[in-house]
């Protein structure tokens, strides 16, 4: 994403112009209502191939709606979306072979054991990762044998980030990360996610931890009533914002707490 944008706030629609970088993924105008809620209101933002970048917000404000129809998998009532060029909901089957999606609270079999999941979701790609190397990313080796449902909620998420990695994606969508992981399995996370943008993937990171945002973002998107109120790299909406930090600066403008929006994730 282009940086050079304001930090605003704002109820226009916000483009991010890009200059000659290759997009990763390109988002215009996106509407979608459920009923009579306007969960994404005009939503338009790009993605340079290889960057990561966080989309904020209070919850409500429309971030799973919006990733999940990057992914394809909500239809949106107006706008356009495409990811390495693909329309996610008519190039599908394609789209399936470059994403990776881990979303909140994402149904897996549960009576399948760890290493069964894994094995699982390489038959669907070509080029998968291997088992171990999978297990190994987010330290589930020694509970290969472990049936989902007897995983740890912790566990259980860091095995839907794997699941999300396997088919080696370009683009990565992770839909919080590491809520609910403890010290040591969120820096282990956040080392992963390094290594993927060292590797030139493109990551979409929905969270509400800013010390995770301002580590491995390099832009972000402030999600509020649908819109987006602010967009650059965390340091320039903080500066932009007035705030001596990006958790001040998300309290500046959208008026919620962080630590609010975590609470009522748990
Ligand atoms: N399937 C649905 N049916 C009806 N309303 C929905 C549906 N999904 C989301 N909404 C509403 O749309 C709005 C945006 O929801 P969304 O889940 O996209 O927000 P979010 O920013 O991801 O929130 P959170 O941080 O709580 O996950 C909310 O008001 C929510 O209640």
């Amino acid at each position: 994403m282009t940086v050079g944008t304001s930090a605003r706030r704002h109820r226009e629609p916000t483009v991010v112009h890009m200059n000659s970088s290759v997009l990763a993924i390109e988002v215009e105008q996106l509407h979608k209502r459920y009923r009579s809620k306007v969960a994404v209101d005009d939503v338009s933002l790009s993605v340079e191939q290889g960057q990561v970048i966080g989309i904020l917000g209070a919850n409500g404000a429309g971030k799973t709606t919006t990733v999940e129809t990057i992914a394809g998998l909500r239809k949106p009532d107006r706008g356009t979306v495409r990811v390495l060029g693909l329309d996610p909901r008519r190039d599908r089957a394609k789209l399936r072979q470059v994403l990776g999606v881990q979303l909140q609270n994402a149904y897996l079999h549960h009576a399948l054991t760890a290493a069964e999941l894994v094995e699982l979701y390489r038959s669907f790609y070509p080029n998968p990762r291997g088992a171990d190397e999978t297990l190994d990313l987010v330290e589930l080796s020694e509970h290969r044998g472990t049936q989902f449902e007897k995983l740890s909620g912790g566990q259980q998420q860091r095995l839907s980030v794997a699941l999300a990695l396997i088919g080696r994606p370009r683009v990565v969508i992770l839909d919080e990360l590491t809520t609910g992981l403890d010290p040591r399995a969120r820096r282990r996370m956040w080392a992963a996610i390094e290594r993927l943008r060292d590797e030139g993937v493109t990551v979409v990171l929905v969270s509400h931890a800013m010390d995770e945002v301002s580590r491995l973002c390099d832009t972000i998107a402030l999600l509020d009533t649908g819109r987006v109120i602010a967009q650059g790299a965390p340091a320039q909406v903080t500066g932009e914002a007035g705030a001596a930090d990006l958790e001040e600066a998300f309290v500046r403008l959208t008026g919620h707490e962080v630590h609010d929006e975590m609470e009522a994730d748990r």
